[in-house]
């Protein structure tokens, strides 16, 4: 299988490394500096993580195997605070490195773990799901939930390598890979609509690991992110555009005390997104219908509960793009061409609402 390097720029420059087979790469990405490796993995995950394990113990670190809750249950301050305990009984140094394996939510905590500890010490993140290897993986964006609202405490710190090995993908629900998939047609529809191309000409395969369009897919969505990241890690900028459908889709996941799938709430809110486009004159009612029928056709949904609005609405203020009272939305003007829509009318929010509730 080919390995395929995508570069991210920045201060500090690493490889989102692509193919099959490539734990191997683990210990020239944890480097020569470390003699102690923290491998914060869900506890369920024991069989995925072993290789990753072998080979980091057998390049000589000791490696201390910290497992966590699976998936989002780990990703809150608890957890967060169990592993500063577990890394400060270990005696952590600032040489010392942190691995995370697993999906987006481990890779968030295990980057944030490593962010926090002693102001910051060298992380390599080996994601296991597909929205993990598309996204959340890559752009060292780290962090936790809290009980108001989604990955409100969180800080900036990259990775320094990425390691994607595709053979993990195979075992994954097709629930959580149908959640990778919502944010790789975000990618199609913010910046590379080579990706919605490829999923219409496809969708079923677009749903499997062995897919024909699948690598393609992959890779793609990583190039937007790296390239998208490379110019903006801090997200004063260009960076708000991968936020696409996530305003609501959060506020879905705080509502359903984060045991919704994000990769679904973020398909409900792009079409939110796509709803409030059309409704102010920035994108025609094909270009909404297009959105749907992509995210139904490869599983996800696009519609939720009209009675959550108020607590949607309410949930939203806490938006890391909103600014004072003002909220502010990633819309298309066109495929592709991703914008700002700040501060909507309270009108213009009921009808976008109206159109996406069941
Ligand atoms: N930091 C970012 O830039 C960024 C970007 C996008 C999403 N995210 C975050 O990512 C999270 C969602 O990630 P996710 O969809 O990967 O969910 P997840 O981490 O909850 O994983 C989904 C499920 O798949 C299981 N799993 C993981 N790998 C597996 C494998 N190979 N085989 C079988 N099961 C496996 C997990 O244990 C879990 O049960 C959210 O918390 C979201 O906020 C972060
Ligand atoms: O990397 C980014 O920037 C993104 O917005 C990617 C999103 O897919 C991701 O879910 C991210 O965690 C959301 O960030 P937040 O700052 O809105 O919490
Ligand atoms: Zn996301």
């Amino acid at each position: 299988m080919t390995v395929r390097r995508i570069g991210v720029g920045g201060a500090q420059p690493y490889d989102v490394v692509v193919g099959g087979g490539v734990f191997g790469e683990l210990p020239g990405q944890v480097g020569p500096d470390a003699a102690q490796v923290a491998v914060i993995r869900p506890d369920s995950l024991g069989e995925v993580a072993r290789p990753a394990l072998r080979v980091l113990e057998a390049a000589g670190y000791t490696v201390h195997d910290m497992g966590v809750p699976d998936g989002e249950a780990a990703k809150n301050v608890t957890v967060a605070a169990d592993l500063w305990g577990r890394l400060g009984r270990a005696g952590f140094t600032r040489t010392d490195a942190v691995v995370g394996i697993g999906g987006g939510a481990t890779t968030d905590l295990a980057g944030f773990a490593a962010a926090t500890w002693l102001r910051g010490v060298r992380v390599v993140l080996v994601p296991t799901t597909l929205l993990g290897m598309v996204d959340a993986a890559v752009g060292g964006k780290t962090g936790i939930n809290t009980t108001e609202g989604k990955n409100l405490v969180g800080a900036f710190h990259p990775p320094a390598g990425v390691l994607c090995d595709v053979a993990t993908l195979p075992s994954l629900p097709a629930a959580d890979y149908a959640g990778g998939l919502a944010e790789i047609v975000k990618a199609g529809f913010i910046a590379d609509p080579v990706i919605l191309d490829r999923i219409e000409d496809d969708p079923d395969g677009a749903t499997r690991p062995e897919g024909r369009h699948t690598r393609e897919l992959i890779e793609r969505a990583i190039a937007v992110k790296a390239e998208v990241v490379s110019g903006d890690l801090r997200e004063s900028g260009q960076r708000e555009m991968l936020n696409y459908g996530h305003t609501l889709g959060h506020a879905i996941e705080r509502v359903e005390n984060y045991t919704f799938r994000h990769g679904y709430a973020v398909a409900i809110g792009m079409v939110f997104a796509a709803e409030l486009a059309r409704i102010d004159g920035r994108i025609d009612a094909g270009t909404v219908r297009r959105h749907r029928a992509i995210l139904t056709s490869v599983g996800l949904p696009t519609a939720y509960s009209g009675e959550a609005w108020r607590g949607l609405r309410e949930s939203m203020r806490v938006d890391k793009k909103a600014r004072g009272a003002a909220l502010r939305f990633v819309v298309l003007d066109n495929v592709g061409e991703p914008s700002i829509l700040a501060d909507p009318s309270e009108e213009m929010l009921d009808a976008a609402y109206g159109a996406v509730s069941a």
